[in-house]
């Protein structure tokens, strides 16, 4: 059997990983594996190549994907995604593997609807925001990134007494900046779930600051955009020196913690070992398990952050 991969939407550690598991574990069921390089885009132009053991070396501490990743236009237009078709159907690929968020789930299963190519989803995204699964490979790397500048920036704002607020990223989703608060003892933590109680925090924090605390961070998510209203209330507010620091695309980068090394295995095994006809579904990592779920049921859904983590956010939000 022939069976395709490859990488689109936003990159995320824990890619390069997937591939190395995909390469190796088709190998070794004896069916040939093939990279699409370029993503959707890839597909379309027909960059289709068989991959080998040489293709996977030496990539597993690699962030980023080195089969690259794109977003595409043209795939929203029947006469590309025909083409696309053809160009798997040229090399006698049967099944595919993607490796992406979930607008590259909808792709694919607009897909699925019009030629019945087979595919399982693979969620990878360092937002975290896909419904049906509690985690998506990359984000524990992400995480691990966030928690190292936050330190850092720690490090300047007690020296200098000053206030940071400092924006993640997320799109809508508040995951990165809840977690990165959690476990990097933010004061302020700011995300599209929850409510700000300005007026809490005013009185929280200043009867801190009179009892000695020395300096304050926020973590906003790029997708409350507060970051300025944050940082305006801490200048205004609670008359503190204030900066802004907007994490950005470096948050994308750095080599996969280990978790996402072993994760990026166990997705591709079970993927693999459920790549049966008339598959069109994304798996789920859920209370430890691992399972499929159609992917119009993914697409439906809004992703939501456990009430565990957002009671922890709610108490640094007044
Ligand atoms: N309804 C659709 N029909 C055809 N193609 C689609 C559709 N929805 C999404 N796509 C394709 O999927 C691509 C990837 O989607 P998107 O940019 O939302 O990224 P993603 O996979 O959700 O990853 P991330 O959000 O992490 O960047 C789009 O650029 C587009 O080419
Ligand atoms: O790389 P781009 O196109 O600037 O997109 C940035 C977006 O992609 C993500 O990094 C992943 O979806 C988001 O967190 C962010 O909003």
């Amino acid at each position: 059997m022939r069976i395709g991969i490859f990488t689109s939407g936003g990159d995320a550690a824990g890619m390069n990983p997937a591939l190395k598991a995909f390469v190796e574990l088709t190998l070794e069921k004896g069916w040939e594996p093939f990279f699409v390089y370029n993503g959707l885009e890839g597909l379309i132009d027909g960059k289709i190549r068989k991959a080998s053991y040489q293709d996977v070396a030496g990539i597993l501490h690699k962030g980023g994907t080195i089969i690259k990743s794109s977003r595409s236009k043209r795939f929203y237009d029947y006469e590309y995604r025909k083409r696309a078709y053809d160009n798997l159907k040229k090399h006698d690929i049967e099944k595919i593997i993607v490796l992406g968020g979930d607008g590259s789930f909808r792709a694919m299963d607009v897909f699925f609807e019009e030629f019945g190519v087979s595919f399982a989803g693979i969620p990878v995204t360092i937002d975290n925001d896909i419904y049906g699964t509690d985690y998506c490979l990359g984000v524990d790397t992400a995480l691990n990134v966030i928690r190292m500048l936050l330190d850092n920036i720690r490090d300047t704002a007690s020296s200098f007494g000053r206030a940071f607020v400092v924006e993640t990223m997320g799109r809508e989703c508040g995951y990165l900046a809840l977690v990165s608060s959690i476990t990097s003892g933010a004061e302020i933590c700011v995300i599209p779930e929850l409510d700000v109680d300005f007026v809490s925090l005013k009185r929280r924090l200043s009867k801190e600051l009179a009892s000695g605390r020395g300096y304050v961070l926020a973590v906003v998510a790029e997708g409350s955009n507060k970051t300025q209203q944050v940082a305006d209330f801490l200048k205004n507010d609670l008359g503190m020196e204030t900066r802004i620091t907007t994490l950005g695309h470096v948050q994308r980068g750095g080599n996969p913690t280990v978790f996402d090394r072993l994760m990026a295995y166990k997705f591709i095994e079970f993927a693999l070992e459920n790549l049966r006809e008339n598959i069109h579904h994304m798996v789920g990592f859920k209370d430890e398990k691992f399972y499929l779920l159609p992917i119009k049921d993914v697409v439906s859904h809004k992703y939501k952050i456990n009430d565990f983590l957002l009671k922890l956010g709610r108490r640094m939000t007044r």
